[in-house]
């Protein structure tokens, strides 16, 4: 894969294969449900757990280890692999995050994080401690209890006989009776809702439920915050309002976080990280912009924001496409600030997919490039226009919603190749979004 930076594009994840013989994801075995018994046992013990005796890295350092990390992790039920070899990294006060779609091993891993599943190999690092490292030599995990995470879960979980205000002192049992009150009436501050400290939780909204489980998650200062599809429950209008929301209340906090979540928005709307999760791996763990702008793959690409992809052709070390030439662009610039080119190294007439994204396509009206309407989405400040090129392929342009053309009319456009992902024959043969779509349908039907 080629992108518009000129730098290795190897998985920073490195999810390294499991040697054993198994097979990786089934999609027939049942999960068990999560037991919020654990769950809450862990959030008790946060706060009584600064002395606890979790090994230590021997060559502790902190300016070199990650605040949070997680090596080579693998997590399997009987024969079947269900996390296969994640590995990441975060530092305090970020926000990480396992986009996929649903089946992938989002949950397992976090669970497995949560020490909630046991881990067949690899070490998780929080703080400067050990919490599990399992190699063919040495098997040590730390109880869930006693890893010092808090959780907040899809369905809220509050207790519904409690008020607000007891809901978010329960992690707070070992706190004196002046500090619990003083913490509590901090994190209804914290996530707005003071006045509605004596209610009980049915009484308040979803969005409400969700900050009153966000304020008991961080009462007891965790050192991990894992949050499981925290939003699913609410309308889509109110998830991203919440989803921002609640990264600036992490944020103000410095809390380090981890998010689960089939929902892309939801995921730039909150995490600094985003890793897609593909039957178990992690495909790619970067930055939402990264992901958008530098896919790793056409799975990352379809999966993560919208786009087309158009054949093109390598010609003397650009590339030839029905939207005009690609030179491969470096993020190397001349004493002018002149952008720098090179060739691309493939041997002329190599087939090539560029991944071209809706604001790429510009619409200009003076442009002597034009393409047909056949279709459009309505999208309040924009039209998505869907646009038919001369040969016959399609892209997608964003448009501001005052340019209103009909279906059937050519319109003028500017592509922009500036920063097109350019991907090869042996990245198009990886499985693709589509390609797990249609197996799904498959399997579905049967
Ligand atoms: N305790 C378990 N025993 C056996 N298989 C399990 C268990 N827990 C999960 N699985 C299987 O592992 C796979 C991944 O499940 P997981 O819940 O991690 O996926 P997910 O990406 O979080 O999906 P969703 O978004 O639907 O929650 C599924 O096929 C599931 O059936």
């Amino acid at each position: 894969m080629y992108t518009d930076l000129i730098k290795d594009s190897t998985d920073p994840a490195n999810p390294q294969s499991a040697t054993a013989k198994v097979k990786v994801h089934a999609d027939n075995v049942k999960k068990s449900p999560v037991s919020t018994d654990e769950v809450y046992q862990m959030q008790d013990n946060i706060t009584a757990n600064h002395d606890s005796n979790s090994a230590t890295y021997t060559e502790t350092n902190i300016a070199t280890n990650p605040y949070f990390s997680v090596q080579d992790l693998i997590v399997g039920y009987d024969d079947t692999i269900i996390v296969n070899g994640l590995s990441l990294s975060l530092q305090q006060g970020e926000i990480g995050c396992f986009l996929g779609y649903s089946g992938c091993g989002k949950t397992t891993a976090l669970r497995a994080i949560a020490g909630l599943e046991q881990s067949r190999r690899g070490t998780i690092g929080l703080n400067n401690q050990r919490l599990t490292e399992q190699t063919p030599t040495t098997s040590f995990a730390v109880a869930p209890a006693k890893r010092g995470m808090g959780m907040v879960f899809q369905d809220y979980a509050l207790f519904g006989h409690l008020s607000v205000a007891k809901n978010i002192a329960f992690g707070l049992n070992k706190w004196s009776a002046a500090d619990k009150k003083a913490r509590v009436a901090e994190m209804l501050s914290l996530v707005e809702l003071t006045e509605h400290a004596d209610k009980r939780p049915n009484e308040l909204s979803g969005g409400q439920q969700q900050r009153v489980a966000l304020a008991r998650a961080l009462a007891p200062n965790p050192k991990l915050l894992l949050l499981d599809e925290p939003f699913s429950n609410l309308d889509v209008v109110l998830r991203e309002s919440l989803a921002m929301n609640v990264r600036d209340i992490l944020k103000r906090t410095n809390t380090t976080a981890i998010l689960v979540t089939h929902d892309q928005n939801e995921a730039f709307a909150l995490a600094d990280k985003v890793g897609v999760m593909d039957k178990g791996r992690l495909v790619q763990w970067a930055t939402p912009s990264e992901l958008y702008h530098e896919p790793i793959s056409p799975f990352v690409a379809e999966f993560v924001g919208e786009g087309a992809m158009i054949d093109g052709i390598i010609k003397e070390g650009h590339v030839e496409t029905a939207l005009g030439d690609i030179y491969r662009r470096m993020e190397v610039y001349d004493e002018s600030g002149q952008p720098q080119y090179c060739e691309y190294d493939y041997p002329n007439g190599t087939p090539i997919k560029v991944l071209v994204r809706p604001d790429d396509i510009i619409h200009d009206d003076d442009s002597t490039q034009t393409a047909l309407v056949i279709g459009r989405v309505f999208r309040g400040a924009n039209y998505l226009y869907r646009l038919q090129l001369d040969d016959g392929q399609t892209v997608l342009s964003l448009v501001a919603s005052h340019h209103n053309h009909e279906i059937g009319s050519q319109i003028g456009i500017l592509p922009i190749l500036e920063h097109v992902v350019v991907f090869d024959e042996k990245d198009i043969n990886a499985t693709t979004w589509s390609e797990y779509d249609r197996s799904e349908r498959v399997a579905e039907a049967r």
